[in-house]
């Protein structure tokens, strides 16, 4: 599946999400749940403050390094073969568990600029939902642009959500229904860029990132 956003290169349509149902079968999804879980990269959330209290790690990667992202995560291969826009040329990879009594805190993904200034926003986001456990109370996904809420999205599970990359979002928090991190809401995001020939120096071409430190 090649998903194209209906927004195109510029952002000319006030199309600000889109979202596929579905999107990979449940055995590809139960894969990369069981991949997400058993990594010992798993831990405290590496990314900013609004993220405290949720689990994850980082993966940042220009296109050429593709192959090492699904030698390391050969279970992540379908889903990267369906997100990737072909515009893009720098991702930032990220697995997201949030567990009962958390949520992320309202942020724009900008996640590369820990590699430097001005490299600003992605082009968009895409939110592939792994699990979401069915008791699960809270835990949608709020889209704001320019101040107003544009969309709000329960958690579908095999669903892919792709946002526009300069809207503001949250994750409400959760209010029942995921108390262990086995049971947690679990996503796995694609920060997808395009990077300028002038910022490019400073981006590693495939870099593990943990709360721990770097790890490849
Ligand atoms: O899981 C979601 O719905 C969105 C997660 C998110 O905003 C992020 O990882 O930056
Ligand atoms: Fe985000």
């Amino acid at each position: 599946m090649h998903f194209q956003p209906p927004w195109g290169g510029a952002f000319r349509l006030q199309t600000f999400v889109h979202r596929t149902p579905e999107a990979l079968p449940p055995g590809t999804v139960e894969a990369i749940r069981k991949a997400i879980l058993g990594t010992p990269l798993l831990g405290d959330s590496n990314l900013s403050g609004q993220f405290s209290g949720t689990y994850g790690f980082s993966i940042t990667f220009r296109r050429e390094a593709l192959p090492e992202v699904t030698a390391l995560f050969p279970d992540f291969k379908p889903y990267l073969d369906a997100a990737l826009l072909p515009d893009c040329d720098t991702f930032l990879l990220n697995p997201l568990l949030v567990r009962e009594g958390r949520g992320v805190g309202a942020h724009i993904d900008r996640s590369l600029e820990f590699y430097g200034a001005g490299i600003g926003c992605p082009v968009a986001v895409s939110v592939l939902y792994v699990q979401v456990p069915e008791t699960l109370s809270g835990g949608e996904l709020r889209l704001y642009h320019r101040g107003n809420r544009v969309a709000a999205l329960k958690p579908v599970p095999r669903s892919l959500v792709m946002f526009r990359g300069d809207l503001t979002h949250e994750v409400a928090p959760i209010d029942a229904g995921a108390l262990a991190l086995t049971e947690a809401r679990i996503s796995l995001v694609v920060e997808q860029y395009r990077v300028p020939e002038s910022l490019r120096a400073g981006i590693p071409r495939f870099e593990v990132r943990t709360r721990a430190g770097m790890a490849a």
